[in-house]
This record gives structure tokens, sequence and C-alpha cells, in this order.
């Protein structure tokens, strides 16, 4: 541990954990500077708070107490290199912890003043330890969840059933068709599902159900975390307007966007509420926990709200993972006679558990049949998702047409993959067709698990252009502009229309001009260099930054198996970016460590609470 990563004010128990690198400097200041202000001396107290602002650093809503020595496994390799042996450090006892914090006045107050800065919550999953503002932003979204989650929409049972047959004439069992009967006869519903399941088209329809229920002056909101994503929405409902005879205006903005957010913050809230009936947010696994506690307080209480997204991809890299959560929690709410009635026969076909009917009652759909994904890539997605390392593996190395595993220096087929793809997006760059360029660059992706080091996307931007290099004679400048360069926008621009995360790329026009062209459905946005502020080359990419995207055949590299971003939600959200082809490369030993590993992301939002020290 260098000098920078330890805190020098640090002592005892805490500096032990701060050089290990459990604990960040950060951690340990604020930890140290809230004891000061509350006048807390025990060591066990500061170093449960430091855990606890750690936790959310890395994503977690709270700290669960019963289960300290899990927030350090993401930590087993030291920035040098070095081993961590988490089993040597002076771990508390958790009963002696948890005395400790039950008579803190960082959780009771004190003479200090009325600083509580802490709040420690005993729940059915065991002791909870917030920092305050995290905990008031879970109850928030509990409460306004439960409050929603009683009082359903009026809705006429005879208009629901004749719309329902007229956009889904199939035959039961159909889930799209109960996730929009769901949506109608809810105020919050959950659309849950992997790629290709008909999520956008199932919003489609909910948008045309409600059009019909409630006439065409309903205010629609479209929304999404990112500006991408947002687009995306946008791009496919209004490909299927004309088909349900949707306004063809419907725009979506960013969850930012949508609600005024500024730099006094946002201009709807609680005291001023979103003006629309329905609101559809997709892409929800990448909210966090404070965006949708913001967006639950502005809302009207009897505008619909319909999220939209897959609970196993990777959350959002702020705390919280609140679309898994809901997807997870008991389900809530009373029963809806209505929907009932209406999808009564799908309801009552096979394939429904218990546990599913419960969250159908709750307002939560899961669609599970793939309508764009291949069979065998599915079933490689699926068995991650299950938790199944040797199905993983049997999968990877079936030799199936669609799938491949490859040891970490089997690069040939990398190699040529992306020199062929290089080749072909330049030459029809070149050659100005702007369609066949943006098609082609999207056609194979390499994605890896880290930015910096040799498993990151530094290292194989690099790589990439040597090959490029070796094999057509031209090395690039990586910041110049030249036709058939692959783009990636790395901040928002709404002035120019594009996002962060973007992808597009360089295009010679017939006047010679190069320009940079991004997909935009029909109709590609074309921009100036010059108008680009924030764009880079794009020849590796993260698998975070990948999520809300497709491609055709992707290749992944696998970090070393100790990584602490390898996990079984970053693995699932790597193969379903593939639409035709997966490539995976690296050790066995790491694709069994990645379907284990879960993304650690304690919050209360599953369990019920009784809160302590309230009165202390
Ligand atoms: N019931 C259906 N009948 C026919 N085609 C369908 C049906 N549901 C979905 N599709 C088609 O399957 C493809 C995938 O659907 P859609 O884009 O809605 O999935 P998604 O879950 O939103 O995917 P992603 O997560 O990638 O955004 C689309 O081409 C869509 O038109």
């Amino acid at each position: 541990m260098t000098e920078a990563r330890v805190a020098q004010r640090g002592k005892g128990v805490v500096r032990a954990f701060n050089e290990a690198g459990v604990l960040g400097v950060a951690d340990v200041h604020v930890a140290l500077r809230l004891a000061q202000l509350a006048g807390e001396q025990s060591e066990h107290a500061v170093l449960a708070t430091a855990l606890a602002v750690r936790a959310v650093r890395s994503g977690s809503v709270c700290l669960e107490l019963g289960g300290i020595r899990d927030i350090g496994v993401d930590v087993t390799v030291a920035e040098d290199g070095t081993e961590v042996d988490l089993d040597a450090l002076p771990w508390p006892e958790p009963d002696a912890l948890l005395g400790a914090l039950r008579v803190s006045p960082l959780v009771v107050g004190g003479e200090a003043g009325p600083l509580r800065p802490l709040r420690l919550v005993d729940t059915t999953a065991g002791p909870l330890l917030y920092l305050e503002k995290y905990h008031r932003q879970e109850e928030t979204v509990r409460r306004v969840l439960d409050a929603r989650a009683g009082d359903h929409p009026d809705v006429d049972p005879d208009a629901l059933r004749a719309g329902l047959a007229d956009l889904f004439p199939g035959p039961a069992p159909d889930r799209q068709r109960v996730a929009v009967a769901v949506a109608a006869g809810h105020r919050t519903s959950v659309i849950a599902g992997g790629p290709g399941t008909g999520k956008t088209h199932t919003v489609a329809r909910v948008l045309a159900m409600l059009l019909r229920l409630h006439g065409a002056g309903l205010r629609i909101g479209l929304a999404a975390p990112t500006g991408k994503a947002a687009a995306r929405l946008q791009e496919s409902v209004r490909a299927q307007d004309a088909a349900l005879g949707l306004p063809d205006t419907l725009t979506a903005a960013t969850l930012h966007r949508l609600l005024g957010w500024g730099h006094n913050g946002p201009k709807y809230h609680a005291g001023n509420h979103l003006p629309y009936d329905v609101i559809v947010v997709d892409e929800t696994s990448m909210v966090s926990l404070t965006m949708m506690c913001r967006l639950l307080e502005a809302l009207r209480p009897q505008t619909r709200l319909i999220l939209v997204g897959d609970p196993n991809q990777l959350a959002s890299v702020d705390a919280g993972a609140v679309l898994a959560d809901l997807v997870d929690r008991p389900a809530t709410g009373t029963r809806t006679p209505v929907v009932e009635q209406a999808v009564g026969a799908d309801l009552d076909a096979a394939g429904w558990s218990a546990a599913e009917r419960d969250r159908v009652r709750g307002g939560i759909v899961r669609l599970t049949r793939g309508w764009r994904f291949d069979e065998e890539i599915g079933a490689l997605a699926d068995a991650v998702r299950d938790e199944q390392p040797d199905r993983v593996l049997e999968l990877l190395r079936a030799g199936a047409d669609r799938i491949e595993f490859l040891a970490p220096d089997d690069l040939d087929a990398l190699r040529h993959q992306v020199v062929e793809t290089a080749a072909e997006v330049t030459a029809a760059a070149e050659a100005g067709d702007v369609a066949a360029a943006l098609e082609l660059a999207e056609r194979h992706r390499l994605l890896c698990a880290h930015r910096d080091g040799p498993a990151g996307v530094s290292w194989w931007e690099r790589a990439s252009l040597e090959w490029i290099g070796a094999a057509t004679g031209r090395r690039h400048d990586p910041d110049a502009w030249y036709p058939g360069r692959p783009l990636l926008v790395t901040a928002n621009d709404y002035d120019a229309r594009i996002y962060n995360g973007d992808t597009g790329v360089v295009v010679r026009r017939g006047d010679g001009e190069l320009v940079a062209a991004f997909g935009r459905g029909s109709e590609p946005l074309l921009l100036h260099p010059s108008r680009l502020s924030s764009v880079q080359s794009v020849y590796a990419m993260t698998i975070h930054r990948s999520q809300g995207s497709q491609y055709g055949t992707v290749s992944v590299i696998l970090p070393d198996e100790r990584s602490s971003l390898l996990t079984r939600e970053l693995l699932y959200t790597a193969i379903t970016r593939a639409k035709d082809r997966v490539r995976i490369i690296g050790t066995e030993a790491a694709v069994r460590e990645g379907v284990r590993r879960r993304v650690l992301r304690a919050s209360g939002l599953q369990a019920r609470a009784n809160p302590v020290g309230e009165d202390g």
C-alpha cells in the first residue's frame, strides 16, 4: 500500500483495514471526521462508520453488519499485486460491533449536538447500518411504492379485454399480454426481461392500450438513465408508432432532463410534480437509489410508472440496485380483479411459479421468450444467470457455431476479426456509404472488464491499432481523423444531439470532407469533427459502457480470476451484448469465478424493518 493510500490520522484497527486496502483514505477521513463531530471514541464504531462509507462507495446502500467480512471479498489483491490476507485482519466480533453502535452518539445522538449521521436498523435480514442520507432515500422509495401499490387506476374491463384482443390476438400464455394488462391496471409496474425478450415491443403496446383507455390527450414521458438509452427507446417506440397508432411526436429524455435537473437540483420534486399521466423508464437496472428516489418523489400519485429493464445486468455505478431489489422483494399490493379477469387464461396456463404469480399481483412481469436472441447464446446467458458453472463450461466447449472459448494467448481469431472489421468499415467509410460503415462498425465489439492494465481497454486499443497497422501498413494516430475511425462519445452534448456512450464512425463524404456519423434509425446524424469535443476511438470498450447496446459478434477478454470486477452480472452483461456470436477469451478459473461471484449490493429494500436507536 502506498503512502498516499493510507490515511495518516488513522490508528489501530481502522489503520490496519486501510493498509490492507479494504478501506480507502476517503472512508477513513469521513469516519474520523464524523466521529470527532459526534464525540465518538470507540474504535469499533469508527471502523463500522468507515465500512459503511466504503459500502456506499462500492454500490451498496447500507452495511450488513452480520456479513462485514464479505465487504473485503473484492480486495483479494492489493494495488501493488500482493495478495491480501483478509483473515489476518482484526475483524471485530459482530456482537461487539453492534453493541458499540447501539450506544454510539453517531447513531443515537450525543452531547455534542443533534448530529446522527448513521442509522442502525434491525431487519428481517439482520442489522443494517446506513449513512442517514441513503436510509432516507430508501425509506422514500419504499413509502412511495407502497402507497402507490395500495391504489389501482380505474380501468374499463371491457375496453381492456377488447384492446388486449386486438394487440395480442395469439393464444395463451403470452407474457407480453400479461405485461400490458398489468401496466394498465397498476400505478407502478415493472417489465423485466433479458435482451430481445420484447420489452420495447411491449412498451409500445402498453402505450397503445393506455391511449385507447384514456384518450389521445394522455401525456406520455419516455426516459432512460443515459442519453444513448433514451435515444434507443425513442427510436424503437417511433418505429412502431404507425402500426399502433401512437403519436409520431413521442420523444425520450434522460432522467436528469425529465426531472429538469439544473444547478439548484431538480425542477420537478415533491412540491412540483412531473406533468405526465404515464412515465416509462427504460434500462432501469442502471438507475441508482438516489435517482429513483428523486423520480418517485416527483410523481403525481395518479401517474402510471412503468419500469423496464433487465435485473440481471450490471447495476448503476452509484449506490443501489433498485430494479433487482424490486423484482426480488416480496410482492406488495392488493389484487387487481380487472387484470386477473382480462388475462386469466394466460395466468392459468403452465409456466408460472407461485412466486411469479405473486409478483404479477405486485405489478411485476418477467418476459422470458427471446425473440431476437440466438438459442445457443441465450442458453449460455441463462446458465451464467442461474449460477451453473459446469453447464457454462460445457456450453463454451461444445463447439457450437456461435460460441467460442479461447485461452488468453490464443488470439488469432480475434486478431483476424479486428483486422477484417477495420478493413470493411474503412472501405465503406472511404466510399462514403454511411449506413454500411455504421452497420459494419457494430458487427464486432471487443469488451473488457477493466479500463487499464493487461486485460484493460487501453491495452487492447493499442493492440488492435498495431494489428491493423501491421496488416495494412498504415499506422493511425489514434487521435487523428481518418475514414473508418470508430468513435465513442464520452460526454453528453445536447446541442449536437450526441450522448455519452454513443458510437459512430468517421466517413468521407462525396466532396472529400470527413464527417462523423452516428446511427439514428433511418437518418444517421452527420457532424463535422470540429463539433465534437468529447470523443475517442473505440477499438475496445468496457463491459459497463456496452450496456444498452448489442453487436453482431462480441469478444470478451476476461480478467484475472482474482479481479474484483469479475462477477456474474459482468459476465451475463457481456454475453448478452452478442446478437450472433460470442467469443470468450480467458481461463476456466476466470469463467468459474465470474459465474460464482455476485456483485454485493446490500440494501434494505427487500427486508422488513424495525428501527432501533430512535429514542436514544
Ligand atoms: N410478440 C412479438 N411478436 C413478434 N416480434 C416480436 C415480439 N416481441 C418482440 N418481437 C421482436 O423481437 C425483437 C426484440 O424485441 P425488443 O427490441 O422489444 O426487445 P427488448 O427486450 O426491448 O430488447 P433490448 O433489451 O435489446 O432493448 C424486435 O425485433 C421485436 O420486433
